[in-house]
């Protein structure tokens, strides 16, 4: 099963758990993981599995790093907010490189996520 990690800064978590409504009949198929807040709510709201990391700021942008590192996750969503600064800034630049450097998609906003998705499933059908 291929794995995509669900991210959501808290100004996008309503639009997180909106898009995952949305999609839900396809993110089924895929294991999923999540920084911790992100995933509690996706779990209260949908019946979705989500394995929980720790919460962002304490380490779970991290924990989802060393999973691309490791080449365990096959695509990243991560609804960013570029409005607001966030503590734990140097963590989140740090997955996001660790995607480049691993060639993994990676979409920041919802309609990027979507095209993701799209792409995600093409792959699925094969
Ligand atoms: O801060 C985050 C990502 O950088 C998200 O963490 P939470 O899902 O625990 O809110």
């Amino acid at each position: 099963m291929q794995t995509i990690a669900l991210i959501a800064h808290d100004k996008k978590k309503d639009e997180m758990l909106d898009f995952v409504g949305h999609h839900k009949d396809l993110l089924q198929h895929f294991h999923l993981i999540a920084t911790r807040t992100t995933g509690t709510l996706i779990n209260e709201n949908y019946q979705l599995d989500v394995e929980t990391m720790m919460s962002g700021p304490l380490g779970g942008d991290q924990q989802i790093g060393a999973r691309v590192a490791t080449e365990q996750v096959d695509y990243v969503i991560f609804l960013r907010d570029p409005l607001t600064s966030q503590p734990h800034e140097p963590d989140i630049n740090a997955l996001l490189r660790l995607c480049d450097v691993h060639d993994i998609p990676l979409a920041t906003n919802r309609k990027s996520a979507h095209i993701l998705l799209q792409y995600a499933d093409k792959k699925l059908q094969g």
